[in-house]
């Protein structure tokens, strides 16, 4: 199991806060970050701060039940955070990006509840995938205020076989995780520009694109 100090918690959270604000994923004080620490408590974003304008302060500890162990309030998605590290003891980070790719999809396709992603050069950048000749299920669910709904629905779709390390919440985000933050890092990276290639690829075919 891959678990960081909290100090090096922070600066890779505040960096990789940047780095995807820098992208468009994380306009309005949407997205939370979090990564496992050594102790068995959790570095999480503090709710409601602009993530490419986090500070150490903005990166906080939370137990294993999403208690606050600083007196500062968790991302208001920490139980999301927390059920990845519960269901998948390898987990070391977990990342939610707001891209308008990731909601456009799901709106669009509202019956859907999950999209394939399949002959991708870019599935190699996904975990134990080399090759292109293989395809990943990206589980969808509906949004919900109540982060027990969400968990409820999504932890049945990611147990099934050929899940891909991330999901979707409809009209919501995107959710992906990996043994640590870069890896992390690279699946939200991944999926995204597949989900952006496949957008595109749906534009060529009707005929909507140049
Ligand atoms: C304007 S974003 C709405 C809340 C959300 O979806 C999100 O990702 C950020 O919430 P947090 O409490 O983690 O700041
Ligand atoms: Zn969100």
């Amino acid at each position: 199991m891959a678990a960081s100090s909290f100090a090096e918690a922070r600066s890779g959270i505040v960096a990789v806060g940047r780095w995807l604000d820098g992208k468009g994923w994380a306009p309005a004080t949407s997205g939370n970050y979090s990564v496992r620490l050594d102790d068995g408590s959790f570095a999480v974003t503090v709710s409601g701060r602009h993530k490419g304008r986090l500070t150490e302060d903005d990166v906080m500890r939370v137990d294993v039940s999403g208690a606050s162990l600083d007196g500062k309030k968790p991302s208001a998605e920490t139980a999301l955070h927390l059920a990845l590290y519960r269901d998948f003891p390898d987990v070391g980070a977990v990342l939610h990006s707001h891209s308008s790719n990731a909601v456009g999809l799901t709106r669009a396709f509202p019956d859907l509840t999950g999209w394939t992603l399949q002959g991708h050069e870019m599935l190699k950048a996904l975990p134990g995938n080399t090759t292109h000749e293989t395809r990943v299920i990206l589980p969808i669910v509906d949004n919900s205020q109540d982060m027990a709904v969400i968990d409820a629905k999504m932890s049945s779709l990611l147990v099934k076989p050929g899940s891909a390390p991330a999901y979707l919440i409809r009209a919501h985000g995107l959710y992906g995780w990996g043994k640590d933050l870069a890896e992390a890092e690279r699946v939200i990276e991944a999926v995204e520009w597949m989900i952006a290639a496949e957008l595109a690829e749906i534009g060529f075919r009707n005929g909507s694109a140049a």
